[in-house]
């Protein structure tokens, strides 16, 4: 793994979501070459075209071409972007049974070619089909890994920033457990800066502890709320790619809300769900396990159990 002084990327799936990553990519010289791969060649061919006009004002001279699941041998990183997005008012646990499918014929072609990398998910439901993607690999625990709620919490950092009046880069917060509609927020765990939220609250005249259920049911409804209005969501899930991306190859050992398989932590094993976790050059680290109260974690049991149901009737059987 990493042996070659070339940084590539091969990215399954260029539509929305896998391009925008690729644009963000480029634009942040996160890579030395990116192979795209899709169903729909002449399009990808059009995207390769495209992005690599755009290199003459890149930081750097990344490659960009369209390839196949040849090219898979030597990626140091595959990021899965395929298969079927929500429409208006469905699910992403309604995509399961059609992308579970999709999965696991895109893994089995990119192991098929010896890839021996880290491969990252970003395909609905997410946690899922990390999932898939770990059985279907082979590949060791720490080296699948899905977006998560790596998204969730950018979207929750945010909006505490523009509740607070505070950058949201200042903002320690985690959106945890299912990308999707059994999320939550540690409250108890939130830090402005090095300082409770909680207790900026209790201090404040202009700060409501009611509120905070209405940023949190913002955050987990951002997704219908920007899909009813655009279709799609892809700039912020492509710009968490890029972010996840780089601190693979620069192993930074930073702290994201990743899709990661549990082994007993937090009471639960054989799931993958969005939890906080180091990642570095050689994938999952280390999770970190914060200190749930008792409201918590019955509501991570209750979103750890929704995949776990999913799954038995879903793809279990398919596996
Ligand atoms: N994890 C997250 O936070 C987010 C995940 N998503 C998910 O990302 C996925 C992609 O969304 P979009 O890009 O908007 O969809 P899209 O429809 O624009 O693109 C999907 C691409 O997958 C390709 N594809 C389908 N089956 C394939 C196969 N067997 N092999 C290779 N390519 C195949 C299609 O040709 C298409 O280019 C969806 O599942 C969506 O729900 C979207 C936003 C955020
Ligand atoms: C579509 C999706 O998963 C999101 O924007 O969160």
């Amino acid at each position: 793994m990493f042996t070659k002084n070339v940084r590539r990327v091969a990215l399954i799936g260029t539509g929305f979501v896998g391009m925008s990553f690729a644009y963000s990519l480029m634009n942040q010289g996160g890579a030395d070459e990116l192979v795209l791969i899709d169903l729909d060649v002449r399009k990808t061919e059009g995207e390769a075209m495209d992005l690599n006009h755009g290199v003459a004002f890149a930081p750097s001279n990344m490659k960009v071409w369209a390839g196949t699941y040849a090219d898979c041998q030597y990626a140091d990183i595959v990021v899965i972007t395929a298969g079927a997005a929500q429409a208006p008012g469905e699910t992403r646990l309604d995509l399961t049974a059609k992308n579970t499918k999709i999965m696991k014929s895109i893994v089995e072609q990119i192991m098929a070619n010896g890839f021996n990398g880290i491969m990252v998910v970003a395909s609905n439901p997410v946690d899922i089909l990390s999932y898939v993607a770990w059985k279907a690999s082979g590949l060791d625990k720490s080296r699948v890994i899905g977006t998560g709620t790596s998204l969730d919490t950018a979207r929750l950092r945010y909006m505490i920033g523009q509740y607070i009046d505070i950058d949201s880069r200042n903002i320690h917060a985690y959106m945890m457990a299912e990308h999707g509609d059994s999320s939550f927020v540690p409250w108890t765990n939130v830090y402005v800066g090095s300082k409770p939220l909680l207790q900026m609250i209790d201090e404040s005249e202009q700060l409501h502890m009611e509120d905070l259920q209405g940023i949190y049911e913002s955050v987990r409804d951002a997704a219908y709320e920007i899909i009813e209005r655009k279709k799609a969501t892809y700039y912020g899930i492509g710009m968490a790619l890029t972010r996840i991306v780089k601190a693979i190859f620069n192993d930074e050992n930073s702290i994201l809300t990743l899709s990661t398989y549990l082994d007993g932590e937090y009471g639960h094993s054989d799931v993958y769900i969005g939890v906080p976790a180091v990642i570095n050059r050689l994938g999952i680290r280390e999770i970190i396990t914060l200190d749930l109260n008792e409201v918590d974690q019955a509501k991570f049991d209750k979103s750890a159990n929704t995949l776990k149901e999913t799954m038995n009737d879903a793809v279990h059987p398919y596996l």
